[in-house]
């Protein structure tokens, strides 16, 4: 095509959503971000490079609309100019287009690093100009040339533009928009930190392969070196087949920040020499399984991003038909919230631990990457068994990125009290419901700890834990919750002196059993517990189960005549054993385990049918098992009488709640219940069956699955994806005793 057609075209063009857009390089990525925007129609497509084999290929494959030169012809023609050379050619490029540029062209760049070419604007301007704004996609290729380019390659990936203090803001929001439109997510950046990052994340591994490639292709057996290579060496070096301009020009623009990323590397291969030399296996072991857990970690970052973080929550029912029974010995999965605690405890510890039956869905596993994050070597033995090497309980190295609780409350109150105990400043960040909300109560406590917590919105994540000197810890708790209680024993392994912690309700709950398993001396005395500071001790854990699950495969064997059901390991606190001994006193055939070291129950716990009575609940003991109040609607509802449950209205609300949702459960079901200034009284009868709806709230749905399992009819719960989150095992478990609990979909 003649140029003077071309010139009689630009007259004729529709205005397309970018104008003309004018490519300078059209190699892949010119060539990919012309093709990306031409296919969706969104501007008109000027190439212009020094090969014209490149452009007349990109004509001939519809990747341009026109070939174009660096001529006031064309240049002041443009709305958007992006220079897509090599970075170093950049300069010459500017001085060829500056005297026929128009200040509201808006100018962008494509180059790997950003520190020189905001200096070859600068020379070649005399100041960056408004209408220059330099950007990068972290995307690409080893390949080269227009004939690379893919349409999709900016695609779920991330641009980071670095504007500058003078950048034309309506120009500004043009790239923003253009970079979106190729599908890329947009980041601002400043210049200096694009490099060093950069540097870190791209250069270094460029410069590795390289290196690698040339040194064996050129050392001893280098035929068999190849000969032999298979997977291992092909992914390590796919990136030494890239083009050797592109990364000359990279190392020569960047010298600062590669060679401080350089120099850091070469100290850490120094030191896996000695560690080889030495046959030190625990520091190679170490470097490992962290580096391992950091690219995995990576790995699922970077799939989160590609298929998009949006999750389908697809909604679960789970129908139970009647008459069945429970028949069998049975082994739960660790307890979830016993399992974060115990691989945090264990992280603190001196010498090495061994986590058995340990749960390792959902959040557990958030709580796991921090400690890896900082320096913990934890080695996953089978899919429940953890070795954990502790490393003290001032052992943590700072990490390198924020800690990210994501949605996690769990992972959160245990790992502040302990970010606040190190020496190192530590940004903490979250996701979803985390952010955003009040944690004062949490943040009360890290400070009583000496430690000083910035955020930008007072009392909420993210926030920035500067730890201070740790006085001595003495701490009554105003409200029973059980996550605080265990922030506040955590706290007490940082005080230089004896401590104590006055819980709301005393007795011993999952951190203080836990705690005195890793050698902690935890004391009764007066209405709280006194702690003598001390580095706990790795040890050999089995962990017992849920209690709340155990509390409803007992109440359902008692429901379901027939039943004679075996929990090996049950899961049981100071209060699921005294809510259990209240079954015993109302008729529950339930014999327990013992009291055994450090206050756990171990042992088996039996359970068979038994016909239940009506019983009375106190405000007190309403408070007292909260938890399990909807488990004690269903006994009243399959009794023989009226039971009444009192004080429903001093408990937190959500409890209340509960409550009324379940009291609409029941009256679906025929049963008679009177819900009057707090006190709910339940008539006994005959659940008759039929569709209940949980609200998404785990406990109701076990509630009221065990209000089906001996109506008359098949109980059909809907909204139970939470619940199959939280007790993963369900339908394993329902099935190998016999209960026909099935999901309904
Ligand atoms: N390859 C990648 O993975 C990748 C990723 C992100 C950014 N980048 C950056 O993108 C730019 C282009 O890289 P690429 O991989 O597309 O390279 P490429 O070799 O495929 O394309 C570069 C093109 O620029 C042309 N060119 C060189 N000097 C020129 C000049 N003075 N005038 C006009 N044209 C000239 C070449 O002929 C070639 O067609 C580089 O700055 C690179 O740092 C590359
Ligand atoms: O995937 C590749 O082949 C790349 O090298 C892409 C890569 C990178 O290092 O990640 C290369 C250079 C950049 O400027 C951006 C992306």
């Amino acid at each position: 095509m003649s140029l003077d057609v071309v010139s009689q075209e630009i007259e004729f063009q529709d205005k397309k959503q970018f104008g003309n857009v004018m490519i300078i390089g059209l190699g892949m990525i010119g060539g990919s971000f012309a093709k990306a925007l031409k296919d969706k129609g969104l501007a008109t497509l000027y190439g212009a490079d020094r090969r014209e084999g490149e452009l007349a290929l990109g004509v001939s494959t519809g990747v341009i609309d026109f070939p174009a030169q660096l001529t006031e012809e064309y240049v002041s023609k443009m709305d958007v100019i992006i220079l897509a050379t090599p970075v170093r050619a950049m300069e010459s490029v500017l001085l060829q287009i500056k005297p026929f540029l128009l200040g509201t062209t808006l100018i962008t760049d494509v180059g790997s690093t950003k520190g020189s070419v905001v200096e070859s604007a600068r020379r070649a301007f005399g100041n960056v100009p408004e209408n220059f704004i330099p950007s990068h996609p972290i995307a690409g290729a080893e390949k080269s040339g227009v004939l690379a380019s893919n349409s999709l390659l900016f695609e779920k990936h991330m641009a980071i533009v670095t504007p500058l203090p003078d950048s034309n803001p309506i120009l500004l929001d043009r790239l923003h928009r253009i970079w979106r439109s190729v599908g890329a997510d947009v980041v601002s950046m400043d210049v200096e930190h694009h490099d060093h990052v950069l540097a870190s994340s791209s250069h270094l591994p460029h410069l590795l392969a390289y290196t690698l490639v040339d040194a064996l292709a050129n050392g001893e057996r280098s035929q068999d070196v190849f000969k032999f290579a298979a997977g291992g060496f092909r992914d390590f070096t796919r990136i030494a087949s890239s083009d050797p301009v592109m990364w000359r020009d990279v190392f020569m623009a960047n010298k600062d920040a590669t060679l401080a990323t350089l120099d850091h590397f070469t100290d850490r291969l120094a030191d896996m020499r000695v560690a080889i030399e030495q046959g030190d296996g625990a520091s190679m072991f170490g470097v490992f399984t962290r580096a391992k857990s950091a690219r995995d970690h990576f790995l699922r970052v970077l799939e989160q991003r590609t298929i998009g973080s949006t999750k389908e929550v697809r909604p679960v029912s789970l129908s139970v038909l009647p008459a069945s029974a429970l028949k069998g010995s049975i082994s739960l999965l660790g307890d979830k919230s016993l399992s974060h605690k115990a691989i945090t405890i264990a992280s603190l510890s001196a010498g090495v631990s061994e986590l058995k039956n340990i749960d390792l869905s959902g959040d557990v596993r958030i709580t796991m990457q921090a400690f890896r994050d900082m320096g913990v070597v934890i080695e996953e033995m089978a899919v429940d068994h953890l070795r954990i090497h502790g490393v003290g309980l001032k052992g943590l190295k700072a990490p390198i990125a924020p800690i990210n609780v994501h949605a996690s409350r769990e992972s959160l109150y245990l790992l502040l009290p302990v970010l606040a105990g190190q020496s190192f400043v530590t940004s903490v960040v979250a996701e979803g419901v985390l952010l955003n909300q009040s944690l004062s109560d949490l943040f009360s406590l890290v400070r009583q700890m000496g430690c000083t917590v910035t955020s930008e919105v007072k009392d909420c994540l993210p926030t920035v834990l500067s730890p201070g000197v740790c006085a001595k810890i003495s701490i009554s708790l105003k409200s029973g919750s059980e996550r605080l209680r265990a922030a506040a024993f955590l706290a007490t392994l940082y005080s230089p002196d004896n401590s104590d912690v006055t819980p709301l309700v005393l007795g011993l709950s999952h951190c203080e059993v836990l705690l005195r398993r890793f050698g902690m001396a935890i004391i009764e005395k007066g209405a709280g517990f006194e702690i003598t500071p001390s580095v706990p001790v790795g040890a050999d854990i089995v962990l017992s189960g849920d209690e709340h699950e155990t509390a409803w495969l007992v109440l359902l064997a008692s429901l379901l005549p027939g039943s004679e059901l075996i929990i090996e390991n049950a899961g049981l606190d100071s209060v699921s054993f005294d809510f259990l001994s209240f079954l015993q006193s109302i008729g529950a055939d339930v014999s327990m385990p013992k009291a055994g070291l450090a206050g756990l129950y171990e042992g088996a716990l039996r359970v068979g049918f038994s016909e239940l009575k009506a019983f009375s609940l106190s405000s007190e003991q309403s408070y007292q098992f909260r938890e399990e109040l909807p488990l004690l609607c269903v006994v009243a509802a399959y009794a023989n009488g009226d039971s009444h449950i009192k004080g429903i209205k001093n408990l937190p609300y959500y409890y209340e709640d509960r409550i009324l949702a379940l009291v609409d459960a029941l009256k679906q079901m025929k049963i008679v219940s009177i819900y009057r200034n707090g006190e709910l009284i339940i008539k006994g009868g005959l659940p008759q069956g039929g569709e209940l709806d949980c609200a998404g709230d785990d406990r109701l749905a076990l509630a009221m699955i065990a209000l089906g399992a001996r109506s008359k009819a098949v109980t059909k719960v809907n909204d139970c994806q939470k619940l199959l989150e939280e007790f993963s095992e369900l339908e394993s478990v329902a099935m190998q005793l016999g209960f026909h609990c099935l999901v309904a979909q």
